[in-house]
């Protein structure tokens, strides 16, 4: 039994994904159902950004014959044709080996004809010799086309992906304060993968069966009109057949991926908070909810097996008794001397290869038809403008000033909500500034505003008394050094995180950013890191402590010599001894006056120490001032802020003085 909580759990991430839809593409003959079995797989995996994103669209079948969505089969029909020397090649072989298959029905049935009528020796070794010679032509342009089509999806894929990288890296902030990220790497993996099959082979497959299907219907025709009156009998309710075991196979396929994407949503929960997991020992608990998911799924699973069985007991049923109805029919045809064997034993097997042209044609056009829509989705997010244009201006050196000047600001994703109203102040060259105010009140929206990270909906930013949008956007960044309150690092060696924004530096600039940030010590101490700058900080940092993380990311901001220094002091329980050394560090920086710092400063040790201390209480400047200043004023925001913090008793308690 599941326990209230879990309920909730189960039925939160039910709601987030039913909504979505899957289809899912028909199968065909053997390579059509190769290139299908891999679709699916692919929208198997896209299953897990499906979960991470509740209001993730899923691939759409789309009218491919509509004008928007021909440009759309254009645009990603153009990945393949910059690589037009594998399409060509898989082309030909393509073609090369549909004209040999095609011909084979057709030797077989001389063959038997030489051996039951004409009874000569020499037209079989013939026949045999032009049977072994398609076949190996057949072979190696089977090659050629497997080889050259699969190259080619690569190439597709690569240029794809890292086309979408490179664009969704460049977008705005605003891009992703609006798609999450697991949305974009699925786009990157998943997506990417459905559009590839269907811009490499999958036309040339859907076309070859085409042909193949005509071509073995006009011989069927030429061979014995008679006989292929008969199919006419037995085709129609083949198709209708199939139809519904493909309409029903869908809807049980998407209730299966429904539930195996419950399931992605779970797993990644539980891997993704797995020391919450872990610290509530939760872990036979976890492993028995995932597999009630797993059960669920396998319900479906059941249902697909019973139809799927069926289908081929049905099939098998249907076209065993159009063999049997040409063989009979035929057979008659053949003794009354209207038909020779051969020719109906070509018959049959003409039978066979359209009736798999048919099912191969439904699979591969479902999956194009899938895939235009997957690509639609693609380029509009590729397509995305970027709003936050970068000016031209650039500097030899920026002094650091900054004025804000009645700038009112709301996010793009939230808009009627003004988070700055009216905002005024002023930072010189060389000040320490302190943000103080409650949570929520506009502190980190300020800072995003001097990266230009958005633009100002009112007013100005400026720096050195020019309006931040007319430099470089680039330079504008370089000049600023940032340090979050709960810094990132990435996996790789300490010295790549340290220079990572940099891309010349000395051993002297390294250990020089490692010094005022404080890290030197730990950093060189072979006790605790035996390989030094070599150490791998694990992904996101996870082998350093959080001071450590903390100095890393400042040597990190400091490496590039920045004009402004924006810190977000951390409110998370460091370790005493951790905070003592990041607050070293940052006192550090502080004395040395020579650069533009603001500190988003919760600790009343950093706040005492600015030069201006700037107040914002709902998105307004309410008071700027030294310390010393604003606490004369007699139930001032910021007197009332410090009282408020020695009531709460906490970090500031012991440094009080406010007098
Ligand atoms: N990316 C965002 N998109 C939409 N709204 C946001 C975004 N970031 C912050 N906000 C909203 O803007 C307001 C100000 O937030 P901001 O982060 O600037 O406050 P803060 O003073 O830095 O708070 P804290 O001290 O808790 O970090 C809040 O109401 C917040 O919900």
């Amino acid at each position: 039994m599941r326990n209230q909580s879990d309920q909730d759990r189960y039925s939160t991430i039910s709601q987030s994904t039913n909504e979505n839809t899957l289809e899912l593409p028909i199968q065909g003959q053997d390579e059509d159902l190769y290139v299908t079995d891999k679709a699916n797989q692919k929208i198997l995996g896209q299953d897990t950004y499906k979960d991470d994103k509740k209001d993730k669209e899923p691939p759409k079948r789309v009218n491919i014959f509509a004008q928007k969505h021909r440009k759309n089969l254009m645009r990603f029909l153009q990945y393949s044709w910059e690589n037009k020397k594998f399409l060509i090649f898989g082309n030909i072989g393509l073609v090369i080996t549909s004209v040999c298959q095609i011909s084979l029905p057709y030797l077989t049935g001389r063959m038997v004809d030489v051996i039951s009528t004409d009874k000569s020796s020499e037209d079989l070794t013939w026949l045999a010799l032009a049977f072994v010679t398609l076949g190996f032509l057949s072979a190696i342009f089977s090659f050629v086309r497997g080889y050259s089509f699969n190259l080619l999806g690569e190439k597709v894929m690569l240029k794809l992906r890292s086309e979408l990288f490179d664009k969704f890296v460049q977008k705005d902030v605003e891009f992703y304060d609006q798609n999450k990220s697991g949305e974009l790497m699925s786009r990157i993996t998943s997506d990417t993968a459905i559009v590839q099959s269907a811009a490499s082979d999958s036309l040339s497959i859907l076309l070859r069966n085409i042909i193949q299907f005509i071509g073995s219907f006009i011989i069927l025709w030429i061979i014995s009109y008679e006989l292929t009156m008969i199919l006419f009998i037995i085709v129609p309710p083949l198709i209708i057949g199939i139809a519904v075991f493909i309409r029903l196979f869908k809807k049980y396929s998407k209730l299966y991926q429904d539930k195996l994407a419950l399931g992605n949503s779970f797993a990644n929960e539980a891997f993704g908070n797995i020391r919450v997991v872990k610290s509530f020992a939760r872990e036979q608990k976890e492993s028995q909810n995932f597999y009630k998911y797993m059960q669920d799924a396998y319900v479906y699973g059941e249902k697909k097996s019973l139809l799927h069985g069926s289908f081929l007991g049905i099939v098998t049923l249907l076209g065993e008794g159009a063999i049997l109805c040409v063989l009979w029919y035929g057979g008659k045809l053949v003794l009354e001397g209207k038909l020779t064997t051969g020719q109906l034993s070509s018959f049959i097997l003409y039978t066979i290869t359209l009736s798999t042209g048919l099912l191969a044609v439904g699979g591969i056009s479902n999956q194009i038809i899938t895939a235009v829509g997957v690509s639609e989705k693609l380029f509009e997010m590729m397509d995305v403008e970027i709003g936050i244009k970068s000016g031209v201006k650039t500097k030899n050196s920026l002094d650091g000033n900054i004025s804000f000047e009645n700038v009112t600001f709301e996010y793009p994703t939230k808009k009627n909500v003004n988070v700055l109203k009216n905002v005024n102040f002023e930072v010189k060259q060389g000040q320490v500034v302190a943000l103080v105010g409650s949570s929520g009140s506009g502190k980190s929206s300020t800072v995003s505003l001097i990266q230009r990270f958005y633009d100002v909906n009112q007013g100005l930013v400026k720096l050195d008394n020019i309006d931040i949008k007319q430099y470089n956007l680039n330079w504008v960044r370089e000049q600023i050094g940032y340090v979050s309150q709960e810094p990132t690092l990435f996996s790789g060696t300490l010295k790549e995180n340290i220079v990572y924004g940099v891309n010349s530096y000395t051993q002297q600039d390294i250990d020089k950013a490692l010094e005022m940030a404080n890290a030197k010590q730990f950093v060189y101490d072979t006790t605790i890191f035996p390989d030094g700058l070599n150490t791998l900080v694990g992904e996101r940092g996870v082998k350093l402590s959080g001071g450590q993380k903390q100095r890393i990311a400042i040597a990190r901001a400091l490496i590039k010599n920045p004009k402004i220094l924006i810190f977000d002091e951390a409110t998370s329980a460091l370790d005493a001894e951790s905070e003592y050394q990041v607050q070293k560090a940052i006192d550090n920086l502080m004395v040395h006056g020579q650069k533009t710092i603001i500190v988003i400063a919760h600790r009343l040790s950093t706040i005492k120490n600015a030069d201006t201390i700037i107040v914002i209480q709902n998105g307004e400047v309410k008071e700027i001032g030294n310390h010393k200043q604003l606490l004369s004023i007699k139930d001032g925001f910021y007197t009332k802020l410090i009282q408020r913090q020695i009531s709460g008793a906490d970090e500031f308690d012991s440094e009080i003085d406010t007098k």
